[in-house]
């Protein structure tokens, strides 16, 4: 019998999730919600908030002694991103956000060092600017002095377990996020270090999902009365925490449907193509192969821009327009730069389908249907760039999808008819599940995840009353519509 605590920290909002354990059967509760922890510089400068996500952390852990007390803790988050500590083991910086600019230009520099194709055959990640590995770079050729101070790197779970425990590990999932790790050794890369002369003192001891960091060692955690309680590794990558709550009993096809999607699959072992299509993290024991797709984040910034113009409209409200709009057979390419970037998300939609000679899209149901397409449409050209790549037995009939995405049931039903797979829905809270899953593990409650995973669809029953499957329609329709996409909006 135990209860754990478990921290997802989303790159739009954080959420805090009690699991308790008992008697054979699991229930989560949702106990403290955050948001607003991205500090915006101007001049494309963005940080992370770590002050206020601390107190977010402690206000759960209070929360969680309020209602059935915790007896481990463990925090999960999106990848890539990390704080530098000096000497003294003090965080120089608060830690900056992949989305800042500090990384113009950066890969280019570094490929004249080691080639892009030299980098993806030693880290097996594709070539993306936000990489740990470009943004340290950043701070090594930008701010030296930050660099000469800096003693460690770590990622942002690993970097609250040390802020809470005093101790410094690197955990294997969120390292094979940094393009710095090895998928093959499952170590961190020396040529890479090398190769870019990387001081060996900022790379913390690597440790797996499931193990403990150490114990609750602060004042704050004396004052509440939980010093003392373990703090474990989960999966602390967000998405491999995602893909561990995932109630297969085979390796799995999944998307990971949240601001970014991440699509792919399953493997035992790296799978490296020579275009470098796809990356290799690391999950909960095994490689998840997948592609790190611009996702809902297109949709949350049209939802701001258009609050900006005064309408204000609900994630269901938006569904519910796209679901009546018109189909213009237009199509964007959600991996174009732009989309990445924040702040005009209207105006960028339409540019494109001008530049591409489409229909330009100017109802918002209409633009939102255009990315909500997209997206599926996408997701199926990387499947099938995946599948005809690998062996057969590794092709699948069934897509998982889990994460808050799942929530826009209307892309539920665009991916099965664009990718011609059954769609099956996992948890909206699977990230925190997973979370949950790989403690109890730890603590050896439960005896492995993949026993973990049957205390999944119990929960789904709970949370989906019975919609949990899409099946694919109109076939025909969304065979020309996948030509007309590969035409006008594939990446
Ligand atoms: C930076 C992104 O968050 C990261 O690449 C992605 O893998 C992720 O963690 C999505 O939650």
């Amino acid at each position: 019998m135990s209860n754990v605590l478990a921290i997802d920290l989303g790159a739009s909002s954080g959420r805090a999730l009690l699991g308790k354990y008992h008697d054979g059967e699991l229930s989560v509760t949702e106990i403290h919600r955050f948001d607003d922890y991205v500090i915006d510089h101007g001049d494309g400068h963005l940080s992370w908030d770590i002050e206020l996500i601390m107190d977010h952390i402690y206000e759960s852990m209070a929360q969680a002694e309020a209602s059935h007390g915790f007896d481990s803790l463990s925090v999960d988050s999106w990848g890539v991103d990390f704080g530098l500590l000096d000497q003294e083991g003090h965080l120089i910086a608060n830690p900056v956000h992949y989305r800042d600019k500090r990384t113009d230009g950066i890969p280019e520099r570094a490929a004249e060092i080691l080639s892009h194709a030299e980098i993806y055959e030693e880290t097996g990640i594709q070539i993306l600017a936000i990489n740990t590995l470009y943004q340290l770079l950043a701070v090594k050729w930008h701010e030296p002095d930050v660099y000469e101070r800096a003693e460690t790197y770590l990622h942002i779970p690993d970097l609250i377990h040390y802020l809470l425990t005093g101790e410094k590990y690197a955990e294997r999932s969120m390292a094979s996020t940094s393009q710095l790790f090895s998928p093959h050794s499952l170590e961190w890369s020396d040529n890479i270090r090398e190769a870019f002369d990387l001081k060996p003192s900022l790379f913390a001891p690597l440790i797996d999902a499931g193990e403990k960091v150490g114990v609750l060692n602060t004042d704050r955690a004396t004052e509440l009365g939980v010093a003392g309680k373990p703090v474990l590794t989960c999966a602390s990558h967000d998405t491999a925490s995602a893909i561990a709550s995932i109630p297969s009993d085979t390796p799995a096809t999944f998307l990971s449907s949240g601001t970014w999607s991440l699509i792919g699959k399953e493997l035992s072992k790296p799978f490296l193509t020579d275009e470098r299509l796809f990356s290799n993290e690391y999950g909960a024991g095994n490689i998840t192969l997948l592609s790190n797709l611009t996702g809902l984040w297109i949709i949350q910034q049209l939802r701001e821009a258009y609050s900006q113009q005064g309408q204000d409209y609900t994630y269901r409200e938006i569904a519910q327009l796209a679901s009546e709009a018109e189909d213009l057979h237009a199509y964007i390419d959600v991996s174009d730069e732009r989309f990445a970037e924040p702040g005009e998300m209207i105006q960028k939609v339409q540019d494109y389908l001008a530049e591409t000679k489409q229909p330009v899209a100017t109802e918002p149901g209409d633009i939102f249907r255009v990315v909500y397409e997209s997206l599926a449409l996408t997701y199926r050209q990387v499947l099938e760039e995946m599948e005809s790549r690998l062996d057969n037995d590794q092709t699948g009939e069934v897509l998982y999808i889990v994460g808050g995405g799942t929530k826009a049931t209307i892309l539920n039903q665009l991916t099965a008819n664009a990718t011609q797979k059954t769609v099956h829905i996992g948890l909206s809270e699977g990230t925190g599940v997973g979370n949950i899953l790989l403690q109890l593990v730890a603590l050896g409650e439960v005896a492995s995840l993949e026993d973990g995973r049957q205390l999944v669809e119990p929960l789904l029953q709970d949370e989906l009353a019975g919609s949990a499957i899409y099946e694919p329609q109109d076939n025909a329709q969304w065979e020309v519509k996948y030509q007309e996409f590969i035409a006008k909006g594939s990446r």
